[in-house]
């Protein structure tokens, strides 16, 4: 019952502003309370993991304060990368591989002469065309005489007939081929250096390639390879012979373009010895006008370099397609180098394989090795039965 003592207190502002007060209070209380009544009652299932959300307290802060130590790059682990670096075909057995190719691009010579050596009758006529069969090759004029007087002589005393051409043939080209000459790639770290081999040739006879291909012949062995990029004459050359290097894991040192071929190959051999390097392999420019030029040059590299290594090797690049005219570069540089060991290149693009006698006879120093084709591992160490072999095959 509303007394009048009631009405008075009902309408006094302060006690309305208490009750709408209190009414707002327990109004939002309950919220809370139904809200998270119906959180807790959704369906679990697809529900991730609670966080940790504890409350925070006054004076904490609401998220990690910006002054947090940063990582640093050596604190980072990087994800370990997908390795790179191709392992090469071993030397042993690539002859073996290449042999049809061989055999292939040589058919003319060998399986020519057998052909006329294997005639009933062995006439004038058919040791003209012996000759004519081997002066074509590239055999050179004096080996092709003291080949066909020696295969006349047995040939005479053994008897004609298939077989033993066959055999007299090989033994006959074996011998010219000389199986006694070294063929060893000087390519041993002494005690406290690596091996130095410079690779020396006129441009375009594939220089760069033998050089990123010998890397490849010498990492299969194990060995520990550092590539001196000194033909600073080809702008591409350096680049060419670099992406060679890091197929196999190989440094490669460089310099500017047209810089001093000499700084670099004793840069690069400053490299190998620091890194304690089985081989340092280097790569030279053959395209100078004069002799004059190319001694001073290649004398200058070598000078420089033996400051503080021996060179053990130095390898000319002959690119065998192109027959007489190898032969005369081949003279011009014995001239002013001391070539040790010979690489003939494309030999998988000629019929023209009496090169490597007439090479050999020419400078007295054995082919080392042979290209046989554009592929990483188309460069294989000559063997002279292998390679006769492959002519008669
Ligand atoms: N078919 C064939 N091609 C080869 C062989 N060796 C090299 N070549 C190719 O010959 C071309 C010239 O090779 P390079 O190595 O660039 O010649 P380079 O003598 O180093 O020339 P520069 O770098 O200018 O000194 C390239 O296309 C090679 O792939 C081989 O044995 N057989």
């Amino acid at each position: 019952m509303l007394t009048p003592e009631l009405v008075t207190l009902l309408t006094d502002p302060v006690l309305i502003a208490i009750l709408v007060v209190a009414l707002l209070v327990v109004g939002g209380a309950a919220g809370i309370v139904v809200t998270r009544r119906r959180r807790s009652a959704l369906p679990q299932a697809d529900q991730p993991a609670p966080l940790e959300t504890a409350e925070p307290q006054v004076g904490d802060d609401a998220e990690t304060p910006r002054d947090t130590p940063t990582r640093t790059v050596e604190d980072t682990e990087l994800p370990e990368q997908a390795p790179t670096v191709e392992k090469p075909e071993s030397a042993q057995g690539r002859l073996v591989r290449l042999r049809a190719r061989l055999a292939r691009s040589q058919g003319s010579l060998g399986k020519g002469l057998l052909a006329l050596l294997s005639r009933d009758k062995l006439d004038e006529e058919a040791w003209e065309d012996i000759e004519t069969t081997l002066i074509t090759a590239d055999v050179g004029v004096a080996p092709t005489q003291e080949l066909v007087e020696k295969l006349r002589t047995r040939m005479r005393v053994e008897g004609v007939g298939a077989a033993q051409a066959r055999d007299i043939l090989r033994e006959e080209l074996i011998a010219l081929v000389d199986p006694s000459m070294d063929r060893t790639l000087a390519v041993t770290r002494k005690d406290t250096q690596p091996a130095v081999v410079l690779v020396v040739g006129v441009n375009g006879t594939g220089k760069t390639t033998t050089v990123g291909r010998l890397a490849r012949v010498l990492v299969a062995e194990d060995k520990h390879v550092v590539l001196g990029a000194a033909d600073t004459f080809r702008a591409a050359a350096a680049d060419q012979l670099q992406t060679w290097g890091e197929r196999v894991g190989a440094r490669t040192v460089r310099g500017p373009e047209g810089g001093d071929p000499a700084s670099i190959a004793f840069d690069a051999v400053k490299q190998g010895i620091a890194e304690e390097a089985d081989v340092v392999l280097i790569d030279t420019a053959g395209r100078l006008h004069t002799k004059t030029g190319l001694m001073d040059e290649l004398g200058k590299v070598k000078r420089v370099i033996e400051k503080s290594a021996e060179v053990d090797e130095v390898l000319l690049v002959i690119d065998a397609t192109t027959g007489q005219n190898g032969l005369t570069q081949a003279r011009v540089f014995a001239d002013v180098i001391n070539v040790t060991g010979l690489v003939l290149t494309k030999l998988d693009g000629t019929a023209k394989g009496g090169i490597v006698i007439a090479v050999q006879r020419e400078l007295g120093v054995p082919v080392k090795l042979v290209g046989l084709g554009e592929g990483a591992d188309d460069l294989a160490p000559f063997d002279s039965e292998q390679f006769v072999d492959a002519l008669l095959d």
